[in-house]
């Protein structure tokens, strides 16, 4: 991100010029004008008690220049259909109240949530930044899709990062052991399979990990929690905090852009191959040679089949597991990808369960000897046998 950054723990967040948006680091090669006036929003998940409102209080605490709205869901705790929502500018708080259509922001922005946000844009002018904090028991699977708007929406707001904030005391037993409350909301499509705790899923979609309360485990514990969380989602960066005071706003929580860029130590890192410590997700890379156009319609084709209907040929001989026989099919929560064209240049792939899109890039250094890779996080995934589907779907 930008160079001068000071990452310093004691530093306060770097000062942004209220308004400002444009990047500062030079790398978005593709990020057009609606960024300048599409305002971003940046959710917030967490299990219960892991800091989210000790973050909420940090950011709008400290001077950053930016007007920040904080839309607090606190779904499950009253029946209370009106939401809190703060505006801070320049550390003063002002208190609103938006109301939402039910007591469930998850449900309600299927229905009016983005307008109900642009509305109150027009009414109280413009942010600068919409920070969303989603309470302990929500999935960030159903929420992303609905921000992460197409141009066709005419959307004001853009989705530009999911951030999860895990309790590092709590975490291995939150991912091993089920609250009875989540095993009666797990849908009948996480059924099979070892159990996927509500942690999972906030894990498996988060673009950043914030592991908070750094200050109740030993070296020993936190690196077992780093290996855990990276051998679930390999793509997210990891922050270690305590009480939540990430090192800096700008390029850690905001700004992120993990929706229309692909960074590609990113990709690189993901695919070093990490072990699969956790029983239930994982995240897998597979690769593919510099594509024609035609080979990427059909790379297009095999995403919706995976991602759409989770259609699978398996492979009983791919290392020997037969995908079928194992009774799951692949549920992928997350793909990203960069791939390389035979005839030059680079496309980004951008994916949330089952929306996703290719984006133009106009590469930076990708020589046809490059290799593509995608990667790919969530649960059943065999990695030979997918990658043996994807190149007779692709190559053959
Ligand atoms: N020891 C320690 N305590 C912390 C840290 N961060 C937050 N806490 C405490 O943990 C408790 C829960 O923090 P919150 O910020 O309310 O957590 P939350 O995620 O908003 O919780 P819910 O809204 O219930 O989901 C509070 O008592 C905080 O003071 C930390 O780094 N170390
Ligand atoms: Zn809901």
């Amino acid at each position: 991100m930008n160079p001068d950054m000071d990452f310093d723990d004691d530093e306060a967040p770097m000062l942004v010029t209220a308004g400002q948006s444009e990047d500062v680091d030079g790398l978005s090669n593709d990020v057009d004008d609606k960024s300048l006036t599409r305002v971003p929003i940046t959710i917030i998940t967490g299990y219960l008690g892991a800091g989210k409102t000790t973050l909420m209080n940090y950011i709008l605490n400290e001077r950053h220049g930016k007007k920040i709205a904080v839309i607090l869901n606190e779904f499950g705790d009253s029946a209370d259909i009106e939401k809190s929502l703060t505006v801070s500018q320049e550390g003063q708080q002002v208190e609103e109240w938006l109301e939402l259509a039910n007591g469930c922001l998850c449900c309600s922005v299927k229905d009016t949530g983005v307008s109900a946000i642009e509305s109150l844009m027009e009414k109280r002018g413009a942010f600068d930044y919409i920070l969303l904090e989603t309470t302990g028991l929500a999935d960030p699977g159903n929420l992303a899709p609905l921000f992460w708007v197409d141009d066709g929406l005419g959307s004001t707001i853009y989705l530009d990062g999911i951030v999860t904030l895990v309790d590092a005391k709590n975490i291995i037993r939150c991912l091993s052991e089920p609250t009875p409350s989540e095993t009666q909301t797990d849908s009948t499509e996480h059924a099979h399979g070892p159990h996927l705790s509500t942690a999972h899923l906030q894990i498996s979609h988060a673009d950043v990990i914030v592991i908070n309360k750094a200050d109740l485990v030993s070296e020993t514990e936190l690196k077992q929690v780093k290996a855990r969380i990276s051998s679930i989602n390999a793509l997210a960066k990891i922050h270690v905090t305590e009480h939540s005071k990430v090192p800096a706003l700008e390029g850690v929580l905001l700004d992120l852009h993990a929706y229309d860029k692909v960074d590609a130590d990113s990709i690189d890192f993901a695919s070093k191959g990490h072990s699969h410590l956790d029983p239930a997700i994982s995240t897998t890379t597979l690769t593919l040679p510099p594509l024609s156009s035609a080979q990427l319609n059909k790379l297009d084709t095999f995403l919706r089949n995976i991602l759409w209907t989770r259609f699978f040929i398996s492979h009983p001989e791919a290392e020997g597991v037969s995908v079928e026989s194992a009774g799951s099919r692949p549920e992928i929560h997350r793909t990203k990808g960069r791939l390389v064209m035979q005839e030059g240049g680079v496309k980004l792939l951008q994916g949330v369960r089952e929306v996703f899109e290719f984006i133009d890039a106009s590469d930076v250094g990708a020589s046809n000897n490059d290799t593509g890779k995608i990667v790919f996080i969530g649960r059943n995934l065999v990695p030979a046998a997918l990658q043996k589907s994807l190149e007779e779907a692709v190559l053959a």
